[in-house]
C-alpha cells in the first residue's frame, strides 16, 4: 500500500473529507487495468479520445483561473497550467492516438461522451457562480489524483504495456507540479479564509466541490471501462 504523497494541507484535508471516493478513483479497475497490462487497447483509445476533448474544456476551465485571480502568483500558476495543457499534454496525446491511426482532426471533432461533458461543465459552471476557491477545488482532483496514480502504478505496477503513461505521472516533473499546485492552493485559502480555514464556514462547500469532482473521475473512468 502506497503512503498518501504529500502535496500540501488542502490536498490532505480535502483527501480525507471524501475518503471513500477519493479511493474509488484513485484504485479504480480501470487505472488496475493500466498497471497490470490487462486493460485492453480499444478502452485506452477511446479515453485517450475522449481525453483530448476533456483537455479543450478543462484548459478553459484553468483560463477561467485566470480572470478569477487575485494575485500575481496565482494569474502565473493559471496561466502556465494553460500554456503545459494546450501546447503539452495535448500533443501527448495527439502522437500516442496518431500511432494507432487516428488523426488530431478526428480527435478535434470527436463526439463528446455524455460523463466527459458533465465533468467539464461542472467544473467551469464552478468557476463561473463561485470564486477562485471554489474553482481549484473542483480542478485538482484531475490533478493530484493522477499524481497519486502514477506515484501507486510506479510502485505496484506489474506491466510495461501503459509504463510511458505511468511515467508521466511518476515522473519528477509531474510530481513537482503537484507540490507547487499545493502551496499555491494553501497560500489561497490562507490568503481568503485565514490560517484556520478547515474552520471557515467557507470549507464545506469547498469539499463538496472537490468530492463530486472526485466522483466525476469515477464516472470518466466508467466510461473508460464501458469502451467505445
Ligand atoms: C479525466 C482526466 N482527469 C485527469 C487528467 C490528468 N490531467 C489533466 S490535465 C493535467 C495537468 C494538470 O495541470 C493532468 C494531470 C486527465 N488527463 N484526464
Amino acid at each position: 500500500m502506497t503512503n498518501a504523497p504529500d502535496y500540501g494541507r488542502a490536498f490532505a484535508a480535502w483527501r480525507k473529507a471524501s475518503e471513500t471516493s477519493w479511493r474509488d478513483y484513485t484504485r479504480h479497475d480501470f487505472v488496475n487495468g493500466l498497471g497490470d497490462g490487462t486493460l485492453p487497447r480499444a478502452n485506452f483509445i477511446h479515453y485517450l479520445i475522449q481525453d483530448y476533448v476533456y483537455l479543450i474544456h478543462y484548459s478553459r476551465a484553468w483560463a477561467l483561473g485566470v480572470v478569477k485571480a487575485e494575485t500575481l502568483d496565482e494569474m502565473q500558476l493559471c496561466s502556465a497550467t494553460v500554456d503545459a495543457l494546450v501546447n503539452g499534454e495535448m500533443q501527448l496525446h495527439v502522437q500516442t492516438c496518431a500511432r494507432d491511426g487516428i488523426s488530431e482532426a478526428q480527435l478535434f471533432s470527436a463526439a463528446e461522451e455524455p460523463e466527459n461533458m458533465a465533468y467539464t461543465r461542472y467544473v467551469l459552471e464552478a468557476g463561473f457562480s463561485g470564486g477562485f476557491l471554489d474553482l481549484m477545488a473542483a480542478l485538482a482532483p484531475c490533478v493530484w489524483g493522477y499524481g497519486e496514480i502514477g506515484a501507486i502504478l510506479a510502485n505496484e505496477g506489474s506491466s510495461e504495456t501503459y509504463r510511458k503513461w505511468i511515467d508521466t505521472y511518476a515522473g519528477d516533473d509531474y510530481q513537482t507540479a503537484c507540490v507547487n499546485v499545493g502551496k499555491l492552493l494553501d497560500q489561497a485559502l490562507i490568503a481568503r479564509l485565514g490560517d484556520d480555514f478547515e474552520n471557515s464556514p467557507s470549507w464545506p462547500a469547498l469539499c463538496k466541490k472537490f468530492e463530486t469532482a472526485t466522483r466525476l473521475e469515477i464516472g470518466f473512468w466508467d466510461m473508460g471501462m464501458r469502451g467505445a
